[in-house]
């Protein structure tokens, strides 16, 4: 792709799309350029991935064809209105930030900008992110295509609504965090019964890569693949009675529920 790559916030999300871009070599390290507040981060991705850094907004806004607003939320106003005569007129700015909606930032623009709503997940920085992403009206097709083969150069890409984007924030952008979680947990009862707490990790981790895949590439429906591992009278059938017992299904939909909810607040 001959095109610039720029990251306002240099955190955790723009570290892993820096990986998963760099990774995938969709463009050349010297085709990407990060700006922080601070410059440990910033030296961080200097260091591992050869991109050029700068603690200049206005530096990243003028190079980039492609930017990457990744800065949380309650900085966008300042970022927005620092860089907002110096983006390219021809370049795709990427609101990465949830609870940010294209209408609130085209106000914030004040002009026309060609804006992508995206919600991606930082397993993008191993080639296995998921990314739901929206378009505004000054989006073209050809806009619309680069960018999707920019996402899918580091994971699976689904062109959504953008009235559904805070659900993909919860089932998209967070849920890393609760399987992290799960396997955490897994692992735990795994280590009172004696196993190496490193060993533990590999069968939890690999168990739940290895059931995700499945599902994916046999398509066949969730509860049927959970119930050809119930073998009868066996053991995995007591711990599903003893998972719905204490309420695992309704507390990882309450953990939607509530996501979804502070997304809905951050928009105000
Ligand atoms: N962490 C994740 O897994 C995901 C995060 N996001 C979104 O991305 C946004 C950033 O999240 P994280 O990367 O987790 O946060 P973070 O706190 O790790 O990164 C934000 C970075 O922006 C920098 N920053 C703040 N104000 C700045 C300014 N005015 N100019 C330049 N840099 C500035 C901070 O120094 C920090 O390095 C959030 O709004 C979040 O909703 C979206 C999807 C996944
Ligand atoms: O915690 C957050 O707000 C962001 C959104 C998705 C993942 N991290």
């Amino acid at each position: 792709m001959n095109r610039t790559i720029g990251f306002i916030g240099c955190g955790n999300i723009a570290k892993s799309l820096i990986a998963g871009i760099i990774k995938s070599g969709v463009v050349e390290r010297n085709q990407v350029i990060a700006s922080n507040r601070s410059t440990p981060s910033l030296q961080e991705v200097e260091e591992q991935y050869g991109i050029e850094i700068t603690t200049n907004n206005i530096e990243v806004a003028k190079k980039a064809d492609f930017l990457f607003l990744t800065v949380t939320s309650d900085s966008y106003e300042a970022v927005i209105n620092e860089i907002k005569e110096s983006v390219q007129p021809n370049a795709v700015i990427i609101l990465v930030a949830a609870g940010e909606s294209i209408q609130k930032n085209e106000h914030r623009f004040a002009k026309p900008v060609k804006l992508v709503k995206a919600m991606p997940n930082t397993p993008t920085m191993v080639n296995e992110g998921v990314t739901g992403i929206a378009v505004n009206q000054f989006v073209t097709e050809s806009d619309l295509e680069e960018t999707k083969s920019l996402f899918e150069s580091f994971g699976r890409v689904e062109l959504v609504d953008e009235s559904l984007m805070d659900v993909v924030t919860a089932v998209g952008g967070s849920s890393p965090a609760f399987t992290y979680m799960f396997i955490e947990a897994l692992a735990d009862g795994a280590v009172m019964y004696g196993m190496p707490r490193k060993q533990a990790y590999v069968f939890a981790a690999q168990a739940v890569l290895g059931a995700a895949k499945m599902m994916l590439e046999t398509n066949i429906h969730p509860a049927e693949l959970k119930d050809s591992v119930c073998s009868p009278g066996g053991t995995t059938i007591e711990s599903v009675a003893r998972l719905e017992e204490r309420g695992l299904r309704s507390a990882v939909i309450e953990a939607v529920k509530v996501n979804v909810e502070k997304a809905k607040q951050i928009h105000g």
